[in-house]
């Protein structure tokens, strides 16, 4: 930042895009373009093979609801999503967070082909990481509070989720299996969401405050970023976390990679007190323990 005119107009521009719709796109954050598109081209390299290859590293309840989901496999509000994808979480310690994070707990299963896919996913995940924290600054700032109210208890160990997407063309899913939908509508969990989407394909749709879907059109070089459950709760809902759901009606298959900022696993979160006093003194929700909360969701995000 050049100076703090600079800051400040960015903050208030971060603030109106949270207010008023919830989604917004980032650039000039430092993250090579190359990577966001080898990121899409590994994934897409991937999802190009053999069934029985990818399904050597798929999702169980036995792997921690960590990797490979075939067509089929996801559900939305109890309806089949038209989408194959891997998931990837922060480690956790085995034993760490008691019974409710044995969910979760195992190693990331990272396919052999393409070579360089862990790597690079490892390599990427700590970079959005990283660029996450800084954009939770700004959110911080943005709601009245300093800089690092995200930091410590609430999001300094933050329960990161890396979901790698393909959304397969329409008329390659056998009639009997094909539901109209990538991803049904939905809200993501945690805090912040920065999507890498394809360049050439406009899919993903986002409910603004006013009702409207929008599409998020890819712009090249950018993450469209939304906002989760668990900064609802903290802002007691000065900002609202967006709706939003995917449709492939495009000939081309889609790739999308959606890196989740969540809150620290076991963190409480509640309505903080910058936010409070602005929104009357009534909190509007009860304290939730961001694993709770996840653990609820992934458990009733499959057909296995
Ligand atoms: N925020 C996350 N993790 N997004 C991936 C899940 C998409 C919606 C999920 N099937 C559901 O029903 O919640
Ligand atoms: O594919 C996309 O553009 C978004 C996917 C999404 O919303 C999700 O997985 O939570
Ligand atoms: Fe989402």
């Amino acid at each position: 930042m050049a100076g703090d005119g600079d800051l400040l107009r960015l903050v208030g521009t971060l603030d109106a895009a949270c207010k008023e719709a919830g989604f917004f796109y980032v650039r000039g954050h430092g993250i090579p373009e190359s990577m966001i598109a080898e990121v899409r081209d590994v994934t897409r390299r991937f999802f190009d093979l053999p069934l029985e290859d990818k399904r050597k590293i798929r999702l169980t309840p036995h792997t921690g609801y960590r990797g490979y989901q075939r067509l089929g496999e996801n559900i939305t509000k109890g309806k089949i999503d038209m989408q194959e994808a891997i998931d990837c979480y922060a480690h956790i310690e085995p034993g760490k967070y008691g019974d409710l994070g044995k969910h979760l707990e195992g190693p990331n299963l990272w396919p052999d082909y393409p070579s360089n896919f862990k790597v690079l996913l490892e390599n990427y995940a700590s970079l959005l990481r990283d660029l996450s924290r800084k954009i939770m600054r700004g959110i911080a700032l943005a709601l009245g509070a300093p800089s690092d109210a995200f930091e410590g208890g609430t999001a300094g160990d933050p329960f990161w989720y890396l979901r790698l997407i393909g959304y397969p063309v329409s008329a390659d899913i056998p009639e009997e299996q094909r539901t109209d939908t990538g991803c049904g509508v939905h809200t993501d969990y945690g805090l912040l969401t920065l999507v890498n989407q394809d360049d050439d394909i406009c899919a993903l749709e986002v409910r603004n405050l006013s009702g409207e879907w929008i599409q998020a059109k890819p712009i090249p070089g950018t993450f469209v970023c939304n906002i989760g459950d668990m900064l609802e709760v903290w802002s007691n809902g000065i900002y609202q976390p967006t709706l939003h759901r995917v449709f492939n009606n495009s000939l081309r298959y889609r790739v999308s990679v959606a890196f989740f900022y969540e809150s620290n696993f076991d963190a409480g979160v509640e309505p903080a007190e910058f936010c409070l006093e602005k929104t009357g003194g009534v909190a509007k929700y009860e304290k939730v323990v961001y694993g709770e909360h996840l653990v609820k969701k992934v458990l009733n995000n499959f057909v296995l």
